[in-house]
This record gives structure tokens, C-alpha cells and sequence, in this order.
């Protein structure tokens, strides 16, 4: 990839091989990261009193790809249930979300992170916050969002649906929809996570149950309104 790398906290924070004096400043570091949380919180109470989904998917799902139409249309319909559209204010299906969700006069939230290569949050947001952590982030996303809805994505994608599911499993939150969109795109982990993974004992069967698959938008969208916490 072309362009200037920079830098991030996330990797300054995780560096352990950084001299003495860098070791001693990540102390210093969790004032950094407290503030965030702070930021976090006081921009997002507003959204306290709403329904909101937060919607995960691949940065790399561009405008005209099926994808993107998908999002926007997921966006859409989520707004016009009344939910407000959290993503991760990037480019793809997070843009086509909150694009959607715009589309319909719906509050469209984008919480962004910071990343080696510059790009901004997409201009589809009417609420913005930029974070430098990704777990301080991820903390948001569990907080202000009521349920997921997952469209097909890469790694940060099945990073955010695993920590979702690892928390419902575990009773870390309680009554919280989880809707992969896409039956071809998903059906293989499906198939894996119970040929193999709940084969294995690793998983119950019954937590196979904590999310459902569909390609119907308007499934997706009553799983979240009916089961909302
Ligand atoms: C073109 C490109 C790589 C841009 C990256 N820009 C991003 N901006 C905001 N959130 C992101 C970005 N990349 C990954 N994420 C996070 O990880 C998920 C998508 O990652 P992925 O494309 O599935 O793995 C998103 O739901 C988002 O929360």
C-alpha cells in the first residue's frame, strides 16, 4: 500500500520491545486511555434512550459491490424500525449502514479508530467519535448497541461478532440479537463452528443458537427489534 504509516497508540501501547523510557511512559499511557472512555461516554449518552444496533462488515465492501447495497438497505430498514445505526464510521458496509440509515432520516453514528493510514470517518454520520484504542472502541459498541446485525467482513469483522457472542455466552450482557447476514458467505463457519468446534466440546450446541443466519433484511431487523434488551 502507498502513503505515509503512521504511528498508532494501539501500537505504542503494545510494543513491548520500546526502550526503558517508553515502558514508563505506558503508565502514563492509561490517563490517555481513561480520557477516552470519558470522551466516549459523554459524547455517546445521548443515545441512552435509543434503540440502537451497531452493524459490523468489511471496510473493503465498496459502492456497486452486492455488499454495499446490502448494508445501505440493512441501514435503511433499521431505520425505519426506529434503531439507531451504529458502525465503525469507515469505508464499505459501515458507509453503506450509515448511508442507509441517513437515507431514511435515521441517527446514523459512526465511532471511528485510528489506523497506520490515514482516512477519516465516512460522510454519513451524524454523530461522530474517533477513538485511538481499539478496546476502548469495542467497549462502546457493546454499550450504547443493542444488538448486531454482521454482514459479510474479514478479520475486524469476526473479531467484533466474537466478542459479542464470547460475552453473551458467558452472561457478560444479557438478552442481545445477533444476525449474520448472508447465508453463503456464513454458512461454512456455521457448518465449522458445529461439525467441528461444538463436535469438539469446545462450544454447546445450544450456543450455535446465539446467533441467527438469514438473507431476509426484514428477519434480521424483527430479531433486533423483538429482542432487543
Ligand atoms: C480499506 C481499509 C482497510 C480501511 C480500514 N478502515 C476501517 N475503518 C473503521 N473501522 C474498521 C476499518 N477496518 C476495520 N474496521 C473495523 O473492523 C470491521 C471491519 O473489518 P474487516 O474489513 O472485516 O477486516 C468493522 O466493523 C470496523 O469496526
Amino acid at each position: 500500500m502507498v502513503g505515509r504509516r503512521k504511528v498508532t497508540a494501539d501500537e505504542h501501547l503494545l510494543d513491548s520491545q520500546r526502550s526503558e523510557e517508553w515502558k514508563q511512559r505506558a503508565a502514563w499511557r492509561s490517563l490517555r486511555i481513561l480520557s477516552e472512555f470519558v470522551d466516549g461516554f459523554e459524547t455517546l449518552s445521548e443515545l441512552d434512550q435509543t434503540q440502537a444496533v451497531g452493524v459490523f462488515g468489511s471496510a473493503r465492501s465498496g459502492e456497486g459491490t452486492p455488499e454495499y447495497t446490502l448494508g445501505r438497505e440493512l441501514g435503511r430498514k433499521l431505520a425505519e424500525a426506529g434503531c439507531t445505526v451504529i458502525t465503525g464510521g469507515g469505508p464499505g458496509a459501515m458507509e453503506a449502514a450509515n448511508r442507509g440509515a441517513q437515507d431514511r432520516d435515521g441517527m446514523s453514528v459512526g465511532l471511528g479508530i485510528e489506523l497506520p493510514f490515514e482516512q477519516g470517518i465516512n460522510a454519513y454520520t451524524d454523530l461522530e467519535v474517533d477513538f485511538r484504542y481499539f478496546f476502548v472502541r469495542k467497549v462502546m459498541f457493546l454499550k450504547y448497541s443493542q444488538g448486531f446485525c454482521v454482514l459479510p467482513g474479514g478479520y475486524g469483522t469476526m473479531d467484533e461478532l466474537f466478542e459479542a457472542l464470547t460475552l453473551v455466552q458467558t452472561n457478560k450482557v444479557g438478552k442481545f440479537p445477533i444476525a449474520l447476514i448472508g447465508t453463503e458467505f456464513w454458512g461454512g463457519l456455521v457448518d465449522w463452528l458445529r461439525d467441528t468446534m461444538a463436535k469438539a466440546g469446545n462450544i454447546s450446541y445450544a450456543d450455535l443458537d446465539l446467533m441467527i443466519v438469514t438473507d431476509d433484511l426484514d428477519e434480521a431487523v424483527d430479531h433486533m427489534v423483538s429482542n432487543c434488551k
